[in-house]
């Protein structure tokens, strides 16, 4: 799939722009502070209804107006799709070929990106955070609702560590609400725990070969889905439900000691291993970005093997940030099939082969003109 058009009023410093875009590379250029990661990140909004560097919308809207607007239409094989949102201080309202769609789970998965950013380098070693933000996003975009699961977890999650605030201060004393809380939880929670293995796997498969080659045969790599319960059989909903009500009943106490929800996705992690040594600890910096490479392009495939078409890549100031090698691993890895938009201060940093067949558009303050 590509992004034909884009359109974006009053979007962080962008007070109007209209581009058409071609399928192939394009490269966005301008000093700091200009406005290519705004264009990124409005790619990125369009297709997941959310940023990936804010988790408040109102951010996105230009400063002094009350509402932004992106538009698209992304092209696919069978058609195309238009995508409109409109963020206000209200909030948002998502269309899909000028259709309002009641819930953003119905919105999300129309158009699919993967976004590459200096962040992402930090997925191996950065906070636990970072890697279930990366999860959750792109098994969201393959599976609208696991997004809509997780939404509902985290409601479920809120109310009931407020109920344990309460326990804990003894302002509440009776403890089968808590058990009312706890049953919906553990439903939700082995849903999504479920889909984090299959993921899990699914991404491994794919960023396995990846890695061994980016890394010349040197280097086997591995992903571990770190959940908060033991489940010998993780392909079982029933055993995962199980696992979690035991843990839960264990550790039921404790929980109303500290007054919040000690286990479940919201403390998931994951580890990386190459050659079967912990790549937090022990690898280089040489050999995360190595495996977070690996792990965007795996994205990719896994993408276009559930839908059956490649998505959107969005490469923001991170091309540079990788040495010669690996940019050429990564430029072989979509040359001719994936869209790209890639973001640089200097041209000077990226391959030549790439600059020759781009279109490149220039950025100053909030004004992006192709040359
Ligand atoms: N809501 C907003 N309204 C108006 N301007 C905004 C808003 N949010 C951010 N900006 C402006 O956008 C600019 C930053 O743009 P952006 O993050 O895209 O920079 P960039 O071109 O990617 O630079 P760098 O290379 O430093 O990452 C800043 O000038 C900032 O003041």
């Amino acid at each position: 799939m590509f992004l034909e058009q884009l359109t974006l009023r009053n979007y962080r410093n962008y007070e109007q722009g209209d581009w058409q875009f071609k399928n192939k590379v394009n490269v966005i250029l301008g000093e700091n502070a200009q406005g290519k990661t705004n264009v990124m990140e409005s790619i990125y909004v369009l297709a997941m209804a959310k940023s990936h560097r804010t988790t408040n919308d109102k951010d996105l809207i230009r400063w002094d107006e009350d509402y932004a607007k992106i538009e698209g239409r992304v092209g696919k094989k069978n058609g195309s799709t238009f995508l409109q949102l409109i963020l206000s201080k209200k909030g948002k309202k998502a269309r899909l070929n000028y259709i309002e769609q009641a819930k953003l789970s119905s919105y999300v998965g129309h158009m699919n990106v993967v976004m590459f950013a200096p962040e992402d380098l930090n997925l191996v070693k950065g906070s636990p955070q970072i890697r279930r933000r990366f999860i959750d996003m792109e098994i969201g975009q393959v599976s609208p609702m696991y997004m809509h699961e997780l939404a509902q977890y985290q409601k479920v999650l809120q109310q009931r560590n407020q109920y344990l605030k309460l326990l804990q201060s003894k302002k509440q004393t009776d403890e089968t609400f808590l058990d009312v809380l706890t049953e919906q939880l553990v439903q939700l929670a082995a849903k999504i725990t479920l889909k984090r293995y299959e993921f899990i796997e699914l991404l491994q498969t794919w960023a396995k070969p990846i890695h061994a080659e980016i890394s010349r045969g040197n280097e086997q790599l591995a992903i571990h889905y770190r959940p908060s319960i033991d489940v010998l059989d993780k392909q079982q909903l029933s055993r995962i439900v199980e696992a979690y009500n035991d843990k839960f009943t264990k550790i039921k106490t404790k929980e109303i000691e500290r007054g919040t929800t000690l286990i479940g996705p919201h403390r998931d992690d994951l580890s990386f291993t190459i050659n079967e040594k912990d790549v937090q600890t022990f690898g280089s910096q040489g050999q995360q970005r190595t495996a977070a490479l690996s792990l965007k392009l795996a994205e990719i495939d896994l993408i276009f093997s559930e839908i059956g078409e490649y998505p959107i890549l969005l490469l923001d100031d991170v091309l540079s940030e990788l040495d010669d090698f690996r940019q050429t691993h990564l430029l072989d890895a979509i040359q001719g099939k994936v869209q790209t938009f890639v973001t640089t201060t200097s041209i000077d940093g990226i391959e030549h082969r790439v600059i020759q067949d781009a279109d490149v558009y220039e950025v100053i303050s909030g004004q992006m003109i192709k040359r």
